[in-house]
Parts: C-alpha cells; sequence; structure tokens
C-alpha cells in the first residue's frame, strides 16, 4: 500500500553573519540553504541570523539567540534546526541537550549533512554510491552522538534519535569497519574505472563543470543530444556522464559533472576525486555560470577555487554564460547599463545582444580567455559555442594526431550529432 500525499518535514534555518558577511550574502546564503532544504523535502519555516565574529563555540549561536530558536520551535512543532555551517561535536552535544531542557524531539543538521543527503539520493553508479556512503560515515564518526548515531547505518537517512551512550561505542567499531570495508571496495572499483578510461579510443576530452543547477545538463543534452536528468534541483546530477560527440567531423568526448557548492563538504569533495577523474583528465573545461544568478560571480570563485583544490586548474577553459534568456522578461539595470525591458518580441534579440556587448565588455579584462553567451534552453547563441568549442578542440586534436589534416578519417555515420 502507498501513501500518496508526502508529508514533507519543517525546519528553521540558523546562520551566523560574521564581519567578513554583508547581510545581502547572509540572506543568499540562507537561500541556498533553504532551496537544499527544499531539495530534501524538507519545508523550511523560518531563518534565525545573529551578527557574531564567528560561530559561537559551544552553541553555534549565542544563549540568548538559542532561547529564541528554542522558543520557536517548541510553539510550532518544528521538525529540525538546520545550521549553515558544519557543526562540531561539541556544538551538537550542547545543542542537543538545551533542546532536552524542553523535552522537545528535534533534529539538528547542519549544510554537510543536508548536502550529503542529496547526494545519497542523488547517486546512481555503484561507485557514487560507495562514495557517498564513506563521506556520510567519515562525517557523521567523529559527530556520533545520541541523535546522530542512526544516521550512520541508514544510508541517506536525514537523521533520527538514537539510543544511550552504551551503544555509542558499538556504534563507532561497526562505522569504523564500514569506512575501512569502503574504502577497498572503492580502490576495486577505481581500478576498473581506470583501465575503463585508459582503453577509450584517444579523444579530446572536454568537461562541463560549474555551480550547482546552472544548467550543464541542458547543454549536456544540447550539444549532444543525450537523454541527461535535469531539472530545478541542486545536485540533479551526481554521477558523471559522457558522451562521444562529433562537431566539424571531429569527434571529441563530452561530459557532464557533478556540480559545485559553497561549502561543500571536504570530505565529499576528497571521496568524489574520483568521479572528478573525468574533470581532472579533460583537456577542455567548460565552466558553465548561470549570469542570471544575483551571486554568479561567487560562484565562480568557488568554482575556480574547487577546480584548483582537485588539481584542475590551468587547462584551457571555456566561459560559458547560461540563461541570458531570463534578461529578455523583465527589466534590468546592469551599473549604469540600462537594457531596457523587453516584453516586445521584437525587442528580445536586441536586448540580449545589449547584454551580452555588457558582460563582455566587463570581461574583457578577465584573464579567461573565452567566454560565451547563451541560452541553453532557449538555444540562444548556440552555434557560436560550438564554433568555440570545435577550435578548441581542433587545436587539442592536432596535437593527438599531428597528420590529421592529411587523412580523411571518419565515415560518415559519425557525424551525428552536427545538425540541431
Ligand atoms: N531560463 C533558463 N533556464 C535554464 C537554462 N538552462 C537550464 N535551465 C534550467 O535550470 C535548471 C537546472 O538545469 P540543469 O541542467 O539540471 O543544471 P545542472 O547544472 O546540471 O545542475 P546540477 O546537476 O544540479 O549541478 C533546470 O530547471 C533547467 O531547465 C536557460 O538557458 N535558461
Ligand atoms: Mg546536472
Amino acid at each position: 500500500m502507498h501513501t500518496t500525499e508526502e508529508v514533507k518535514e519543517t525546519a528553521v534555518l540558523v546562520a551566523v553573519q560574521t564581519q567578513k558577511q554583508t547581510a545581502e550574502q547572509t540572506k543568499e546564503y540562507l537561500d541556498e540553504l533553504a532551496f537544499l532544504a527544499d531539495t530534501s523535502q524538507i519545508n523550511t519555516l523560518y531563518t534565525f541570523t545573529q551578527k557574531l565574529e564567528k560561530p559561537d563555540t559551544r552553541t553555534y549561536v549565542g544563549k540568548g539567540k538559542m532561547q529564541d530558536i528554542i522558543a520557536y520551535v517548541v510553539d510550532n512543532d518544528v521538525d529540525m534546526v538546520i545550521f549553515d555551517d558544519d557543526l562540531s561535536p561539541v556544538q551538537i552535544r550542547n545543542i542537543e541537550t538545551e533542546f532536552a531542557k524542553f523535552q522537545h524531539e528535534v533534529k539538528i543538521l547542519d549544510r554537510s549533512l543536508l548536502i550529503l543527503n542529496i547526494f545519497a539520493m542523488r547517486a546512481k553508479t555503484v561507485q557514487a554510491k560507495t562514495q557517498v556512503e564513506l563521506a556520510q560515515q567519515q562525517y557523521i564518526l567523529p559527530r556520533l552522538t545520541r541523535m546522530w548515531t542512526h544516521l550512520s547505518k541508514q544510508r541517506g537517512g536525514v537523521g533520527m534519535r538514537g539510543p544511550g551512550e552504551k551503544e555509542l561505542e558499538t556504534d563507532r567499531r561497526i562505522a569504523n569497519d564500514r569506512i575501512v570495508f569502503l574504502k577497498e571496495k572503492l580502490k576495486q572499483i577505481d581500478k576498473q574505472a581506470f583501465t575503463q578510461r585508459k582503453n577509450r579510443d584517444r579523444m579530446v576530452r572536454v568537461s562541463l563543470v560549474g555551480y550547482t543547477n546552472v544548467g550543464k545538463s541542458t547543454l549536456m543534452r544540447r550539444l549532444a543530444k543525450a537523454e541527461v536528468f535535469a531539472e530545478n534541483k541542486l545536485f540533479a546530477t551526481v554521477d558523471a556522464t559522457v558522451r562521444k560527440v562529433t562537431f566539424d567531423t571531429i569527434p571529441f568526448l563530452l561530459s557532464d559533472t557533478v556540480g559545485f557548492i559553497r561549502k561543500l563538504p571536504t570530505m565529499l569533495i576528497e571521496s568524489f576525486k574520483s568521479t572528478l577523474d573525468e574533470v581532472r583528465e579533460a583537456d577542455i573545461l567548460l565552466h558553465v555560470v548561470d549570469i542570471s544568478h544575483p551571486n554568479y560571480e561567487e560562484h565562480i570563485e568557488v568554482v575556480n577555487s574547487t577546480l584548483t583544490e582537485i588539481g584542475a586548474a590551468d587547462k584551457p577553459t571555456i566561459l560559458v554564460f547560461n540563461k541570458i534568456d531570463l534578461f529578455s522578461s523583465e527589466e534590468i539595470v546592469i551599473n549604469d547599463w540600462e537594457i531596457g525591458s523587453g516584453n516586445e518580441p521584437e525587442n528580445q534579440q536586441s536586448r540580449i545582444e545589449k547584454v551580452t556587448a555588457f558582460l563582455k565588455n566587463s570581461y574583457m579584462n578577465n584573464p579567461q580567455p573565452q567566454t560565451v553567451f547563451i541560452s541553453a534552453e532557449q538555444k540562444e547563441n548556440i552555434e557560436e559555442l560550438r564554433d568555440t568549442i570545435v577550435k578548441a578542440v581542433k587545436e587539442k586534436h592536432i596535437l593527438i594526431f599531428p597528420n590529421w589534416l592529411n587523412e580523411v578519417h571518419y565515415p560518415t555515420e559519425e557525424l551525428e550529432g552536427e545538425e540541431e
């Protein structure tokens, strides 16, 4: 029997605004956290912020603020409290103790745990599943408290009440054994994957990278005509997808990868290193940016530093600004450039041109060599992107096949993917 109506759990979000952050940034981060919660089927009821030099070492926020949160949670019978930064084992224990005084059952979560949970939901391949479970176990192990102990046993669980201290020791041992097992399993999978990648024809490899939800999978579909899952949720893609694409008679491999996010748990990056091998071994990166997002510049920085962290910086990169169509439905002014509203269809094209001109201008001094402005969804400027990719691929291709220009390699049936 099925229950058709899924009852969403409810949450309040808690963030600290440090001196380095503006109120606006803090709001953006909380919006992102709410989006992460929504992706996990969790309904956000209220958000709390506190200005502090840094998060309180004992309870993340100060005593007074914690009392406000508890009052709200108890009054409204809220299911969970989600903190925007990683909680230390001590903080978790203290916060649990505060809530226990009110005999209120509440789940305590943080951003990393939420992200791990979404990854667990999304992972499809054995490799991705194993990587996510390993990251979950490693994240939870030092934080095993009464409440978090069950998390280590149920894959993808969001949080449950656990048993008493006595069982904790056993649980830690079980978690440790599991970690050893998962690491060994991953080693085997990595070996196989490495052989598979090595056995592939040597082709130029292009990887789509970018912040989560910017449109990488949508673009993959456009370019490779592949059936790739895309939706307006965070981390729609967790497994890497690779397709062979042929433009201008040159075949190359295009891969779609997991999106990056601010404060991505280090453990997760670590454990995803083998999935991210596609990115690390790529010849060319297509760094996709959602230009309609108010925080897109910070997103670019997050992606760049994540690329550095996995050792994939310094590759030839094409910066692809996506979702330019979102500019055509509303009045926008970027700095002093007034773009005007384009509700009349005949104005849309010129507005897109104006936006593109503006952005090109402001990115002219950027060391990034190439920028292209597109709408993957509305198929705007896909041709220009294609030309840019072909040019970059040709340069690499000729390095792999120095005699390429003198030979005819490719039968006509391989030309699929050329036409729209
Ligand atoms: N308006 C508009 N929406 C777009 C465009 N491209 C993608 N989208 C939407 O943006 C959302 C995210 O797209 P995806 O392709 O799943 O993004 P992604 O980068 O693969 O996301 P993750 O796999 O979660 O990292 C979807 O709802 C798409 O329909 C575009 O050019 N314009
Ligand atoms: Mg995707």
